[in-house]
């Protein structure tokens, strides 16, 4: 991709496997924006990244990288728990910023972000629910916008990883991979979710030593709606994810994978993506080209910090019901007007 003089100037925090592919991304796939900075607590891993960039800057404190000339906006891509302060420098920086799911891991510290983001009086913050910029995602969203399949009832999703990385929790199968599920439903249904419920089976012999996997997880929906999901982070096979929705007149369903099938001697098949970064890639790709042009015409749009909040209290319910048991109701704060109603 070839760079203009009015380009985005982006600094990329965190420079693992979700930063690295989105410098790649803003290098050789988005238009309107270059990498003029990255950061990471391991300066060897952001200079291996920067050094394929000409005139990219290395730092290992964000708020040295968000006080350069250079930098007009930020992707935050480092672990959740380092959003909240590289949030609240490119707020004292007034920089618009797309930060990767969870905005927070934790519910007290997204509204806390939410509540500074409302006292600058405008959106800043874009979060990385990547799954909205989907195509297949996309057309499930328009379809009750027809009329012809009525009123949703169900929602049922499957969310299948090859296998956890190390160090993996049963917490984190809620916290990190349900999270996206969580967004779904908030998006597709329009409807808060308000208590949730998980089921634990025994555990697959390939889960890692105390881990619950794979979780059947339950949310009920102040529409009315129920929602299941079907998380299983060590499933061997692929990366799957599926959703179905069952409305008053009909189903829709994505995530099928038959975008290829092939028949060759008595079998019939297609393949499988191995990860996020295979199946999500268009929906990765869209999701920073549509930042990095509202931030050019000066918006801000997308999932809000408000989402990334109310998706953080869902976490923590689902959390409590997985160690305490039962049904637990999600506490969520009032709604400020800056997000709309
Ligand atoms: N939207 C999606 O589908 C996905 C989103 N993610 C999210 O992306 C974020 C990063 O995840 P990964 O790339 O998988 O993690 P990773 O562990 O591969 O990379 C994180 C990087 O951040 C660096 N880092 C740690 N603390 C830092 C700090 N305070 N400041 C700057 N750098 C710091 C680490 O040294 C590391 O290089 C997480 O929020 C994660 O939930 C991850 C996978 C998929
Ligand atoms: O966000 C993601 C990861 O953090 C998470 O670990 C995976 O389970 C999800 O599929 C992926 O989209």
């Amino acid at each position: 991709m070839t760079h203009g003089p009015d380009d985005l100037g982006v600094a990329v925090i965190g420079t693992g496997k979700m930063g690295a592919d989105h410098v790649r991304r803003i290098e050789e796939t988005v238009s309107g924006a270059r990498v003029t900075a990255v950061v990471d607590v391991d300066r060897g891993r952001a200079e291996a990244v920067a050094s394929r960039i000409d005139g990219c800057a290395v730092h290992t404190d964000p708020a040295a990288a968000m006080a350069s000339p250079d930098v007009d906006a930020v992707i935050v891509a480092s672990p959740g728990p380092a959003h909240e302060g590289a949030l609240m420098a490119a707020f004292a920086h007034d920089l618009p910023v797309l930060c990767e799911k969870p905005l927070t891991p934790d519910p007290a510290a997204a509204l806390r972000v939410v509540e500074a983001e409302c006292s600058l009086g405008r959106r800043r913050i874009q979060v990385g629910f990547m799954r909205r910029y989907d195509a297949e995602y996309a057309r499930l969203k328009a379809l009750p916008d027809t009329g012809r399949l009525g009123r949703p009832l169900l929602l049922h999703n499957r969310h299948r990883n090859v296998a956890s990385p190390p160090g993996w929790t049963s917490a984190m199968l809620i916290e990190d991979s349900v999270s996206h599920e969580m967004d779904v439903t908030r998006w597709l249904l329009g409807h808060e979710i308000t208590a949730v419920t998980v089921h634990t089976p025994t555990p697959s012999g390939d889960a890692p030593d105390g881990v619950r996997d794979p979780q059947f997880v339950v949310f009920e929906t102040d529409g009315g709606a129920v929602v299941d999901v079907e998380i299983f982070v060590n499933c061997g096979f692929g990366y799957q994810v599926q959703a179905e929705v069952v409305c008053e007149r009909g189903t829709a369903r994505v995530g099928d994978g038959h975008a290829l099938v092939t028949q060759t001697a008595g079998h019939w098949g297609g393949t499988i993506a191995q990860d996020y970064l295979e199946r999500f890639a268009d929906a990765y790709d869209r999701e920073v080209q549509a930042w990095v042009d509202a931030t050019r015409r000066g918006e801000v749009t997308g999932p809000s910090a408000w989402d990334g909040y109310a998706v953080a209290a869902v976490s923590a319910a689902g959390v409590r019901a997985l160690t305490e048991g039962g049904r637990v109701p999600v506490e969520l704060a009032e709604r400020p007007a800056l997000y709309g109603t």
